[in-house]
């Protein structure tokens, strides 16, 4: 049988791990697929160095390799909303299948994208968009078909990962570590996507319309990044027992789908608070199987390669699929979507970390916890802190049980009126994860 001619846009990062597992491998992946899989055309601005292109055709034109009648099968690899975005549309509208590592495209185009596809009989394959090796979306869409999702809760970015753990294991700054994730080719074009949660958002939607079966909402997911978290809180953290992790949490309940991405306290002896540098890890929790946990690198040009490898396999392995008997593209058949709503922030229930900076005066601690039980706010743990030198300022730790958002917000604007306390109050959510 002929090969399966494929073509890459974008040689980057993952472009050119994509090149050379497909070549280093070629022939285990032939007696998976069933047939040779090539690569018939690559568009790049640039070669990269690691890839020894030999023959292989090149173009600088992305939309040579999109419109070339040869190519059976386009990889995105370029990021972004833009030309990419075309070149995904324009190849799906060519009658080529795609894949794509492209999270923001999906999380913000992926409806229409997948409307398009649906329309040309084309698969769109995308499981490196999210957690990059870690087969999460193939776990969800197939492994566990038979659950009804209760709550997916993960890692989901190798650079903001990499930067709390360098940073708490080797007290390094910031800015170096973030430096030295985007050398490794760990970062986004705008490493803010990374350290803000946007990145996170981005794989969150994805995962959340997998598990419950929803359109694509980005633009409904809250969002909050790890550029606040202070040393400070990362060891009261643990001298209460937990690890801070950047973790995104989808979670069905009866109003809604919580849908956010934030700074986490977890307890130290969960798996997942022991989740550390590159790697990601994916928790999903459903009706019949329970827990269950999905551990590799979130980022990197081969571990993210794997997953776009084994997409251009799984495609090739169905291209005589009737594609109505195909896996769908959001795990559910595109008429089974459901219109449960994403709830505001403000709807969601969860524990608290608050740090209040007090002044050293008596009684202030009992009016924070007057504050708190008068919007009906249990409280689990508090810790009182010595005073601390430079400002003479006593640091108050406390734990809470589970407060609807919005009742958090009333309670924290009062303790910010005290005249005993000094700056903004620290929150920080906590999840359980069990
Ligand atoms: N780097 C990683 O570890 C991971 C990246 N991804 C995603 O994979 C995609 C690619 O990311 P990277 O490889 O890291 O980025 P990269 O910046 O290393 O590579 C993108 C390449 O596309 C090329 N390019 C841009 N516009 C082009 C055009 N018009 N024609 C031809 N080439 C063009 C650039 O020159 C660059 O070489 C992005 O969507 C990213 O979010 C997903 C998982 C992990
Ligand atoms: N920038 C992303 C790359 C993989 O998706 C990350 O750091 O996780
Ligand atoms: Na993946």
């Amino acid at each position: 049988m002929k090969p399966v001619k494929v073509g890459i846009c974008g040689l980057g990062t993952v472009g050119g791990g994509t090149f050379n597992v497909l070549q280093r491998n070629a022939a285990e992946i032939a007696r998976r697929a069933g047939r040779g899989i090539e690569v018939g055309q690559i568009a790049a601005r640039q070669l990269n160095p690691n890839c020894d292109l030999g023959s292989t055709p090149v173009t600088d034109d992305v939309f040579a390799v999109v419109n070339n009648p040869e190519i059976d099968i386009v990889v995105e690899l370029i990021g972004g909303y833009g030309v990419a975005r075309e070149v995904v549309m324009q190849a799906i509208a060519n009658g080529k299948h795609v894949v794509t590592a492209n999270k923001a495209l999906i999380a913000v185009h992926g409806n229409e994208i997948f409307q398009a596809a649906r329309d040309k009989g084309v698969m769109v394959a995308f499981e490196a968009s999210v957690a990059g090796g870690i087969p999460i979306i193939k776990a969800l869409r197939e492994g566990l078909a038979a659950n009804q999702i209760n709550w997916v809760a993960g890692i989901i970015n190798g650079t903001g990962n990499f930067i709390l753990t360098e940073m708490r294991d080797k007290g390094r700054a910031f800015e170096d570590v973030l430096a030295e994730a985007q050398a490794l080719g760990y970062a986004e074009a705008d490493p803010t996507f990374d350290v803000e949660g946007i990145d996170a958002a981005h794989k969150l939607t994805i995962l959340a319309s997998i598990a419950f079966g929803i359109p694509l909402q980005f633009d409904k997911a809250y969002t909050e990044g790890i550029t606040k978290l202070t040393t400070a809180d990362v060891n009261y953290a643990e001298a209460l027992g937990y690890r801070i992790k950047h973790l995104g949490v989808a979670r069905r309940t009866d109003a809604g789908v919580e849908l956010r991405v934030h700074p986490t306290l977890i307890p130290e002896d969960r798996l997942i608070a022991n989740v550390n540098g590159v790697m990601n890890a994916v928790m999903v929790n459903g009706d019949a199987v329970g827990s269950t946990l999905y551990y590799g690198a979130g980022a990197g040009a081969e571990p993210t390669a794997s997953a776009v490898v084994a997409d251009i396999i799984d495609v090739v392995r169905t291209l005589t699929t009737d594609p109505n008997n195909r896996v769908p593209h959001l795990a559910f058949q595109a008429d089974s979507l459901s219109d449960h709503p994403v709830l505001p922030v403000e709807e969601v229930e969860t524990a608290y970390y608050l740090r209040v900076q007090a002044q050293d005066r008596p009684g202030v601690l009992a009016k924070v916890a007057t504050i708190l039980s008068e919007r009906g706010i249990n409280i689990e743990s508090i810790m009182q802190m010595e005073a601390e030198e430079h400002d003479g300022l006593v640091p108050m730790i406390l734990l809470t049980h589970e407060v609807l958002e919005r009742q958090m917000n009333d309670a924290i604007a009062a303790i910010e009126a005290l005249d005993d306390i000094a700056g903004p109050v620290t929150r920080i959510r906590v999840e359980q994860l069990n």
